[in-house]
C-alpha cells in the first residue's frame, strides 16, 4: 500500500471536495490515502507534543529536539495538505524521525522508550510505498534488537526481538491487502463488466489530459465514436444473451486494432468511443474506417452480420473536454441520419475556423513576394 501518489499535477484539494472523490474512484482512493496521512501526523503530533516537555525536564535535551523537529513536521505536513492538498517532503520525514527517535529514547530511557518502537514500525506501511516500508523495518528491528541485546536481559531481547518483528510482518500483510482491495475495487469502479472497457468514470479526466497536451506541445489527439447500427433488432431477434456476445466480440475487435496508448470506452449501451493520443483527424478516420470494415466483414454470431456508425473528432484549440465529445457524438448522429454504416468527420468549431480565417496574412516584400 501507499500512502500518497505522486501527481504533482494534480490541483484539487481532495481533503476539503468530497464531490470530486465520488465521481472519480482513483481520486476517491487519492483521497482516502491523504485522509490517513493527515489522521496519522495529527494524532502523532497531539501523543508527542507532550513528551517534549517530559523529555526535556528529565535533561534529555536531544531526544526532546528530535520529538519538536517531529511535531514541526507534522504541523508542516497537516498544513501543506489542508492548504494545497500536497504531501511536504512525500512523507520521509515521519518515519525516519519516528525511528530514529524510538531507538535513541529505548537506548536512553530503557522500556519506557521501546513501547514507542510499535507504533512508529506500524506507521511506516501507512506513510511509505510497501517495499521501502519493509526494508525500513527490517533495519528497525534490527537496530531495536542489538539496541535490546546492549540494554535488557537476554529473554527480554528475544521478546523484544519476536514481537516487534511479528508486529511489523502483521502490518505488513494487512497494508498489502489493502493496497491489493485498492487495486480491485478501482478497477472495478472504472471498467465495465461486460467488455472489459473504461466506464465513464474517467472520461472527463482522460480527455482533458488531451487537452493538456493540446495546449501545451501542440500534440493533437483524435476521438472515435463508434456506434451499433440497429443492435436493438439484434436483442429482439436472438435474445439479450447474444447481444451480449456481440458487445464482447465488438470490443475484442476494436482492441486488436488499437495501439497501447490508445483508450476504449464503452459510453453507452453499443456506443463506444476511442481516444486517440497523437493522432490527427485523418490518421483516426483510416482507422475508423478500419474498424467499420473489421465489424461489417465477419459475422459475430451464427447468422448475425452487424455494421456501425462513427463520428471522429480531432481536438481543437481552446475546446472543453465537453465540446470536443459533442463535435464527435454530433457527427456520429449525421452519419446515423445520412443512413449508417459509414463515418462522418467532425467538422472544426466555429470560434476555429474563424480564428483561421482572421489570421493577419504575412507582409509583403518590396518585390511583391511573401516575405
Ligand atoms: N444485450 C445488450 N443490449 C444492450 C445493452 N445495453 C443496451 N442494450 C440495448 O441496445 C439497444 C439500443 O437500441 P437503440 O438505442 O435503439 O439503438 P440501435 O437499435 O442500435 O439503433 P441505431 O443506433 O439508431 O442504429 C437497446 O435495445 C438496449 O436495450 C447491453 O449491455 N447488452
Amino acid at each position: 500500500m501507499r500512502a500518497v501518489d505522486d501527481q504533482p499535477e494534480l490541483s484539487v484539494n481532495l481533503l476539503s471536495s468530497p464531490e470530486t472523490m465520488q465521481s472519480n474512484p482513483n481520486l476517491a482512493v487519492l483521497g482516502f490515502r491523504r485522509q490517513l496521512v493527515y489522521h496519522l501526523h495529527f494524532w502523532a503530533f497531539i501523543a508527542v507534543v507532550p513528551l517534549i516537555l517530559i523529555q526535556w525536564q528529565h535533561g534529555n535535551h536531544l531526544l526532546a529536539g528530535l520529538l519538536a523537529l517531529f511535531c514541526a513536521n507534522a504541523v508542516l505536513v497537516i498544513g501543506c495538505l489542508r492548504l494545497t492538498g500536497r504531501y511536504f517532503l512525500k512523507g520521509w520525514l515521519f518515519p525516519i524521525l519516528a525511528v530514529v527517535s524510538a531507538a535513541y529514547s529505548t537506548a536512553i530511557n530503557g522500556h519506557a522508550g521501546l513501547y514507542w518502537a510499535y507504533p512508529a514500525a506500524i506507521a511506516l506501511f501507512f506513510l511509505l510505498p510497501l517495499k521501502e516500508a519493509g526494508v525500513c523495518n527490517i533495519l528497525f528491528v534490527t537496530v531495536m534488537s542489538v539496541t535490546s541485546f546492549l540494554k535488557f536481559s537476554e529473554a527480554d531481547f528475544w521478546r523484544i526481538t519476536f514481537s516487534l518483528g511479528l508486529s511489523c510482518v502483521f502490518a505488513m500483510v494487512f497494508a498489502w491487502l489493502v493496497g491489493r482491495m485498492q487495486q480491485e475495487l478501482t478497477k472495478l469502479a472504472t471498467t465495465d463488466p461486460l467488455t472489459g472497457c473504461l466506464n465513464r468514470s474517467q472520461l472527463a479526466d482522460i480527455l482533458n489530459s488531451q487537452i493538456q497536451m493540446r495546449e501545451r506541445y501542440e500534440r493533437v489527439s483524435s476521438l472515435v465514436i463508434l456506434d451499433l447500427d440497429y443492435f436493438k433488432v439484434i436483442n429482439d431477434q436472438w435474445g439479450h444473451l447474444a447481444g451480449d456476445k456481440v458487445l464482447k466480440e465488438l470490443a475484442l475487435r476494436i482492441r486488436k486494432r488499437l495501439r497501447e496508448n490508445d483508450q476504449l470506452f464503452r459510453i453507452g449501451g453499443e456506443e463506444f468511443m476511442i481516444v486517440l493520443p497523437e493522432t490527427r483527424q485523418k490518421d483516426a478516420d483510416t482507422l475508423a474506417h478500419q474498424l467499420l470494415s473489421s465489424i461489417s466483414a465477419t459475422p459475430f454470431l451464427e447468422g448475425i452480420r452487424v455494421t456501425a456508425s462513427a463520428g471522429v473528432a480531432e481536438v481543437c484549440q481552446g475546446e472543453t473536454w465537453s465540446t470536443w465529445l459533442n463535435r464527435a457524438d454530433q457527427a456520429l448522429y449525421t452519419a446515423k441520419h445520412q443512413g449508417r454504416n459509414q463515418i462522418v468527420n467532425a467538422p472544426k468549431p466555429d470560434s476555429v475556423v474563424a480564428s483561421v480565417e482572421e489570421e493577419p496574412l504575412p507582409p509583403i516584400s518590396k518585390g511583391g513576394e511573401v516575405a
